[in-house]
């Protein structure tokens, strides 16, 4: 359980801070963010209904902007390994007992792998599937075995963030080492929905 809740207990935090980030400097983005999640409230409100997995599912927008948000933040830059034999790879040998250091970073950030790399866009993830150009959760053997929760988690805390409340961000910068966080820790001015919106809301689905 411990092994669990460590590796657990930082990084899905990063991921929604980073979220919250990268979508107050991206107002588009926020926008179609708010607008699929929205539909969903109304619908539910109509119905009657609590959120379910199927639901879940249908937020295709939400997925995007957590894939960007981890192709962009990084929040593990890297794994180590150790070459318990000599290892050939394209070329170049690992002699065993090496070290090597695989950087996630140079990877998602690659302007071969992913055009304008810097720029929060969870569009692209409409028009290509990343395969090896994207491991924010690891690969192989020690694939990260939280990976299904961050997103969900992520998803169920955008989804009532964006629906609940407005707020406005403060200037702050992501520092990448040597863990990622927020250099003024993502100083937000939180607002909550007024009740009267969230009733026209329930009342008028269009
Ligand atoms: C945004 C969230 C997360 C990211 C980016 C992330 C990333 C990673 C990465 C890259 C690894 C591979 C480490 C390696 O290969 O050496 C890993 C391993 C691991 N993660 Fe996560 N993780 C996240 C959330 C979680 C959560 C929520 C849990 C548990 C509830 C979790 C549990 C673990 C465990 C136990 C391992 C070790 C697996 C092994 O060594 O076989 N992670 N994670």
């Amino acid at each position: 359980m411990i092994d669990l809740m460590i590796p657990g207990e930082d990084s899905v935090p990063v991921l929604m801070t980073l979220a919250v980030k990268y979508l107050s400097d991206c107002p588009r983005a926020l926008h179609q963010l708010m607008e699929e999640n929205m539909n969903l409230k109304r619908q539910k409100a109509v119905l009657g209904e609590p959120l379910s997995w199927s639901d879940y599912m249908s937020l295709s927008f939400t997925k995007k902007v957590i894939s960007e948000t981890l192709r962009m933040g990084n929040i593990i830059i890297g794994v180590m390994r150790k070459a318990m034999r000599d290892v050939e790879i394209k070329g170049y040998l690992i002699p065993k007992g090496w070290c090597v250091f695989t950087y996630f970073r140079s990877v998602h950030l690659d302007d071969n792998r992913y055009e304008w790399p810097y720029q929060f866009c969870p569009w692209r993830w409409q028009e290509k599937e990343m395969g090896s150009n994207f491991t924010p959760f690891g690969g192989g053997q020690r694939l990260c075995p939280g990976l299904d929760l961050a997103r969900l988690e992520t998803t169920i805390f955008l989804h009532h963030f964006v629906t609940q409340f407005r707020w406005v961000a403060e200037e702050d910068i992501i520092v990448n080492f040597p863990t990622v966080r927020m250099k003024r820790r993502m100083p937000v001015r939180v607002k909550r929905r007024s009740e009267r919106s969230l009733a026209q809301l329930s009342s008028n689905p269009t």
